[in-house]
């Protein structure tokens, strides 16, 4: 463990300041506070871009114990990271370490500083999970190596109203060629796990800007559509809904997952909602309706289908949340679009349900 020496800080906004020690960059960062309880991972979920805008606590007593591996890649896309760059605001955690493992390349805090992203470590995680389950989730400020002058002028605006996927989807077309059907993803921050469960699938996968036409999209003659994961609220997302919306008219089999299965809902006349805390985790259990089965998935969502009059007319749920019956799929009834709230590809977390992909797969060559 660092030295003890420089404090940090935690400040929320219902007024909590927490004191603690700064590791990582030194700064001072807002976002909403979230936290997960996947007890490893912390390469692939600080990757995330689906975290953008958000500070995140990671539960685990213990992180960085396995390092920071090199970043590698199979046709452009990263095999063991989700995307380029540290995503998250800021990190929380109880204590951090030094790494011992054959392919690390530097430490947790040497990362987090060479990314200009700033930490804070010894405080106590549990009492600060027990404050969001109990109050919801809520903005906040993490200061690493200085003090919050001020807290209320950093807290204006609320993650809610801040469109992130302009932050985090590409600015023009992806190429990822394969041997396999044209595919195209509207890319509004992918985790790279999912690009590379669609390229080990033999997709050749075009990714586009997440604002771009359904006509744009069409020009490439893609054979399936998936709509990404991606930051933030899907409510604000009127642009992709209209070309969800649009696209339904060629029945081209789409997966939605995550953000795509909430954009899909509300393009299909559903509704998504806030949920209080969320699911962040990698041992989330999912029941498919019709098997019966329960899966264990990983999740990382803030908003959802929480209640049955909100899914959307003609599909049918795939799967559901046992623990507070949040949907976590759907079917439609009619038309060849499948959708997952929580994710197939893992990374991190278990690999039950990649057969996902496989299934997307069937439909888009039985097309
Ligand atoms: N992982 C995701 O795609 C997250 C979707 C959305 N931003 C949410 O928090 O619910």
């Amino acid at each position: 463990m660092e030295l003890k020496s420089e404090k940090g800080y935690l400040y929320l906004e219902d007024g909590t300041l927490i004191e603690g020690y700064g590791f990582g960059a030194k700064g001072i960062r807002v976002g909403e506070i979230v936290f997960t309880t996947a007890m490893n991972g912390y390469v692939e979920s600080l990757t995330d871009p689906s975290y953008k805008g958000q500070i995140l606590i990671i539960t685990h007593p213990l992180v960085g114990n396995y390092g920071i591996p090199k970043k590698e890649y199979q046709q452009g896309i990263l095999t063991n990271f989700e995307s380029e760059r540290i995503q998250v605001e800021g990190l929380v955690v109880t204590e951090h370490t030094e790494p011992i493992k054959w392919n690390s390349t530097m430490s947790l805090d040497e990362w987090l500083k060479s990314e200009n992203i700033p930490g804070v470590f010894g405080v106590d995680t549990r009492m600060l999970v027990k404050k969001i389950r109990t109050f919801g989730t809520m903005m906040g400020i993490i200061a690493s190596k200085q003090e919050i002058d001020n807290p209320r002028k950093y807290l204006e605006k609320k993650y809610d109203e801040i469109d992130f996927t302009k932050f985090t989807s590409p600015k023009s077309p992806i190429f990822h060629p394969n041997n396999g059907e044209l595919i195209v993803v509207i890319d509004c921050g992918i985790k790279h796990g999912i690009l590379y469960a669609l390229y080990q699938r033999g997709f050749s996968i075009v990714r586009v800007p997440c604002d771009y036409t359904a006509d744009e999209i069409i020009q490439f003659d893609p054979k399936g559509i998936v709509f990404s994961n991606g930051p933030g609220n899907p409510n604000l997302l009127s642009a992709q809904i209209k070309t969800f919306s649009e696209l339904i008219e060629y029945k081209i089999p789409i997966l939605g997952i995550c953000l795509g299965h909430q954009i899909a809902t509300l393009a299909l006349g559903g509704k998504i909602r806030k949920m209080k805390f969320g699911h962040r985790a990698i041992n989330k259990p999912v029941i498919e309706v019709s098997s019966g089965k329960c899966y264990i998935t990983t999740h990382n969502h803030g908003y959802g289908i929480i209640d049955r009059s909100d899914i959307p007319p003609n599909t049918k749920v795939w799967f559901y949340n046992p623990d507070d019956g949040t949907i976590e799929g759907l079917i439609h009834e009619k038309l060849p679009i499948i959708t997952t709230q929580f994710h197939p590809e893992a990374r991190p977390g278990p690999w039950d349900v990649t057969w996902v992909f496989d299934k997307f797969k069937n439909m888009v060559i039985r097309k």
